[in-house]
């Protein structure tokens, strides 16, 4: 695997960005901090010279300044708020396309749960920024300005400041060692229970049909009782230390107070210190209550830098980023074989064979042979664990994935169409002219169908075509397929939904896009479409058994598969 093609590009560009923007909300969170101290300041000056004066002057002046400073110490904190704001949408907008991409990547791989994990990873990432637990540190950093401050007033008021947030910052530490594992554990198992939930709602009809909902039911709310128990555990801790947290704010500032009137007493302190100081305390200490939440939302938020680092930097390896056009639909497998990730019994082992321009070469073979894996590799979704699959030269699975697409036709086994118009999935989502789109469709023998849906080829798709019948989707998934005259074509049981006018019009699109120079690989079990290709591969457990002439094949099969064959010819004629 090349490493000179990892890209960090995306993730440290918006890492600079978020520095920058952080760092401007820092500068301006310094002023807010400071104008805070207006008030304390004022609280003095009003004990100290304007009672004891009793000049209603100086009254009216300094209420007058305080109250500025307060409205452009607020402007000043909705300027950080708003900024915060901004970079959170920045940082979005920023890493929402390569987090997409590299995502339904890493989903070829680790399946769908991890790609959602993603995008709620940048969900939450963004929410971290835009929140408020991202300018906790820079409000802590001004506690060291604000104890020189309390010292000035008077050292014991200093001390008594410095024990506060070193209590404050024990209680936040032993709710984190506390209560860090049975958040994680809610976490987990609240994932579980969304996965739960989605997969039923994939499932209804069956669920349905079959009466399956009360025992899913039952097994959803274990899972749901299990993952509140972790809540609760998680939370019950942590509620307890935040409340004992907030009532030790509270006591320290009457401690300030009563430290404060034993100085005013002994003639140590002025009495316009008092308040002041209970005030300045209560600011210092603000941000070390909001520790206990705070600091949860920092490893959070780094565990979520990590992932969503790890999966832009994995996304972006794997594949060529140079568009290389396919020039001559050329496939060669040498010596493939494939054992997934983490296992150790490969599923295909040393297959080879080429399919030339305008050939096709079926595959065949009983259930669970590795026919589909077979289909997957040679498009390139998933690595080769030795040899390699080329096409034109290059392999198909390093190959820049839009040149790679333009040339290639795509049917698998399980036809999903996406969210959109039937035009917009036969053209790929591309900006392609109806004509071809068209031309797409007949070639497939699917045009009258489409024209029998409500808004022809601009009838929306919902969930997948889940409203057309299997053929349909099948037919228009072929039409995808074929759309731009691909140069390799590879069709995994295009058939299994198809009924004989279906298939009459499958052969016609192969045979189409062999006339145009396309190579075609075929998995299919009914000999209808067989009995067209140039070759046949017969797949048992992974390894080649038989590969060559289709006669040859054939006849290795068995009398059994043979009568079936003949039957199913008679069927169709
Ligand atoms: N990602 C994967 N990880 C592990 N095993 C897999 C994976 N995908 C498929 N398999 C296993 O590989 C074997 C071959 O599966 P494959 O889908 O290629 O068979 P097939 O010949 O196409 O079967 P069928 O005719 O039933 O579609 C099966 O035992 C399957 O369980």
């Amino acid at each position: 695997m090349a490493d000179a093609a990892v890209d960090h590009t995306p993730w440290r560009a918006a890492l600079a960005d978020l520095a920058k923007g952080v760092a401007a909300a820092a500068f301006i969170g310094f002023f807010v901090n400071l104008l805070y101290l207006s008030l304390p300041l004022y609280q003095a000056q009003i004990f100290d010279r304007v009672i004891s004066s009793g000049n209603f002057d100086t009254l009216a002046a300094l209420t007058l300044i305080v109250g500025l400073i307060f409205v452009f110490q607020a402007a000043l904190d909705f300027l950080r708020s708003r900024l915060l704001l901004v970079i959170a949408a920045r940082l979005s907008m920023a890493l929402g396309g390569p987090v997409f991409e590299a995502a339904v990547e890493t989903a070829l791989r680790s399946g769908a749960a991890s790609a959602a994990t993603a995008m709620r990873d940048l969900n939450g990432f963004r929410s971290f920024v835009a929140g408020g637990a991202i300018t906790l540190p820079m409000d802590m950093a001004f506690t060291p300005i604000l104890l020189v401050v309390l010292t000035l007033l008077h050292p014991y008021y200093g001390v008594a400041g410095l024990c506060g947030a070193a209590l404050l910052t024990m209680i936040a530490v032993t709710t984190e060692v506390l209560a860090r594992r049975p958040a994680a554990d809610a976490i987990r198992k609240n994932v579980l229970l969304q996965a739960d939930t989605a997969n039923a709602i994939r499932n209804s009809e069956v669920i349905a049909a079959m009466g399956m909902l009360p025992e899913l039911s039952r097994r959803w709310r274990r899972g749901q009782a299990m993952s509140l128990d972790s809540i609760e555990a998680g939370g019950t801790t942590a509620k307890f230390l935040a409340s004992f947290a907030r009532a030790s704010r509270v006591g320290l500032q009457i401690a300030v107070i009563c430290l404060g009137a034993a100085l005013v007493i002994r003639q140590e302190a002025s009495p316009g210190t008092i308040l002041a100081a209970a005030v300045i305390t209560s600011r210092m200490l603000a941000p070390f209550e909001h520790l206990i939440d705070g600091w949860r939302q920092w490893v959070n938020a780094f565990a979520i830098a990590r992932r969503l680092r790890d999966l832009l930097h994995d996304g972006a390896r794997i594949r060529s980023a140079a568009r290389v056009p396919v020039g001559q639909a050329m496939i060669v497998v040498d010596r493939l074989s494939y054992v997934p990730p983490g296992q150790e019994a490969p599923l295909l082992r040393n297959v080879s064979f080429s399919i030339a321009p305008g050939e096709m070469v079926g595959v065949i073979g009983p259930s669970g042979a590795g026919k589909s894996t077979l289909a997957r590799l040679v498009v390139g979704l998933w690595a080769p664990t030795t040899g390699g699959i080329f096409l034109d030269g290059q392999s198909t699975f390093q190959h820049e994935r839009a040149s790679f697409g333009e040339a290639v036709g795509y049917l698998p086994q399980e036809p999903l169409l996406l969210d959109g118009t039937v035009r917009e999935n036969i053209a790929r989502f591309r900006d392609a002219p109806i004509d071809d789109v068209v031309a797409a469709a007949r070639q497939a023998g699917v045009h009258d169908m489409i024209g029998r849906l409500p808004k022809g080829y601009e009838t929306p798709l919902v969930d997948g075509g889940a409203r057309l019948s299997g053929g349909q989707r099948q037919r228009i998934a072929l039409a995808r397929a074929v759309f731009g005259m691909p140069k390799l074509l590879v069709l995994d049981e295009p058939n299994s939904s198809l009924d004989a006018d279906g298939e009459a019009a499958l052969i016609e699109a192969v045979e189409t896009a062999r006339a145009s120079g396309a190579a075609v690989l075929i998995v299919a079990q009914r000999m209808s479409i067989l009995n067209k290709a140039d070759r046949l591969l017969l797949l048992r457990d992974g390894a080649p058994a038989q590969y060559g002439d289709k006669a040859e094949v054939l006849s290795a099969l068995g009398p059994r598969r043979r009568k079936a064959a003949i039957a199913e010819k008679a069927y169709l004629s």
